[in-house]
């Protein structure tokens, strides 16, 4: 896989994205990332699509968990930093509710889009929200949830930017199925491209929220240990769905990870034999294409590298 550090091909992600999306009886599987190593790993694995999980960020970031305490400027330096580690990959990031009324919508729209992000969710939660998957969320008016979701469609028109937009409800816990739908609908007719039901708990929600959306290609959040059943990407697809996202795979594995092999650490006085050793995380994280840009541009640098 060529890894590039240009950004001439910004463009293309977005472009792929669209493409992807646009092949038949087919589903986008978007591994979520929250850091580098992450990012560098799907990409590595030859995942298509990478999906920018809020929670994740919020954890890896800020050390804290998914309350609605990551800013617009956290997330928007997350979002260019792992859009651009291949720009040719779509990167599909979590906006939360957009940080604030249309005029701070409208800037999260464009420091996305220029950042490289190729898709971004906006939701329906307060403020001061929490991960979908948690009880007690509160839930914005409808019209407040639409002109969200307006002020995107416009800021997008009006700066010439071609960023999906994905309208996402976490209506389902407090007001129902049928008023979830009924905003996805409207958010589909102002001009979301893809629209995101949060916290479905069964799949005959699945199979019919899919039906009610009709042409709207609709996106399925697995987060492990959630509110809705687990189901594979086969299933998925099987389903309708166009997109689904793995939030929690990456950084759940990570935590697993991490603590067995500190606990090897704090019990034996060693680190575990089995580590990734320094060179293979370096490689991983782009060592080879640095020493190569360093030579061709006679740099000396990199030379006793390798
Ligand atoms: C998708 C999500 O917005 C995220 O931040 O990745 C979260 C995931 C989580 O916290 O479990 C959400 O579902 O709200």
């Amino acid at each position: 896989m060529t890894i590039t550090m240009t950004s001439n091909d910004r463009p293309r992600a977005t472009q792929k994205l669209r493409e992807l999306l646009a092949r038949p009886d087919a589903i986008v599987v978007a591994p979520g990332v929250y850091d580098g190593i992450s990012a560098r790993i799907a990409l590595d694995m030859g995942f298509d699509t990478l999906y920018m999980t809020g929670a994740g960020t919020s954890m890896s970031r800020l050390g804290w968990a998914d309350l609605g305490l990551a800013t617009q400027h956290d997330m928007v330096e997350q979002a260019e930093m792992l859009a651009n580690i291949d720009p040719t990959t779509p990167v599909i990031a979590d906006a939360d509710t957009g940080y604030g009324g249309p005029v701070s919508i409208a800037r999260t729209v464009a420091k996305y889009a220029r950042a490289g992000v190729a898709a971004l969710h906006i939701e329906d939660q307060v403020q001061e929200k929490r991960c979908g998957h948690l009880l007690g969320k509160e839930i914005v008016s409808r019209e407040v949830f639409y002109s969200r979701i307006q002020a995107a469609v416009n800021a997008r028109a009006d700066l010439g930017l071609d960023i999906l937009i994905i309208a996402r409800t976490d209506a389902r816990q407090s007001l129902g199925f049928d008023e979830a739908c009924t905003r996805l609908s409207r958010a589909a007719e102002i001009g979301a491209d893809i629209v995101f039901l949060e916290a479905m708990t069964s799949r005959e929600e699945m199979a019919d929220f899919v039906r009610r959306m009709g042409a709207t290609p609709c996106l399925l959040n697995m987060v492990s240990k959630g509110v809705t059943p687990v189901i594979s990407v086969d299933e998925a697809a099987d389903l309708g769905f166009k997109v689904i996202i793995f939030p929690i795979t990456g950084f759940g594995g990570a935590i697993q990870g991490i603590r067995d092999s500190f606990a090897v650490l704090k019990k034996s006085g060693c680190e575990p034999k089995a580590l990734v050793g320094v060179e293979e995380a370096f490689e991983l994280c782009g060592l080879i294409q640095c020493i190569e840009l360093d030579r061709k541009a006679g740099g000396k640098a990199l030379a006793g590298l390798r």
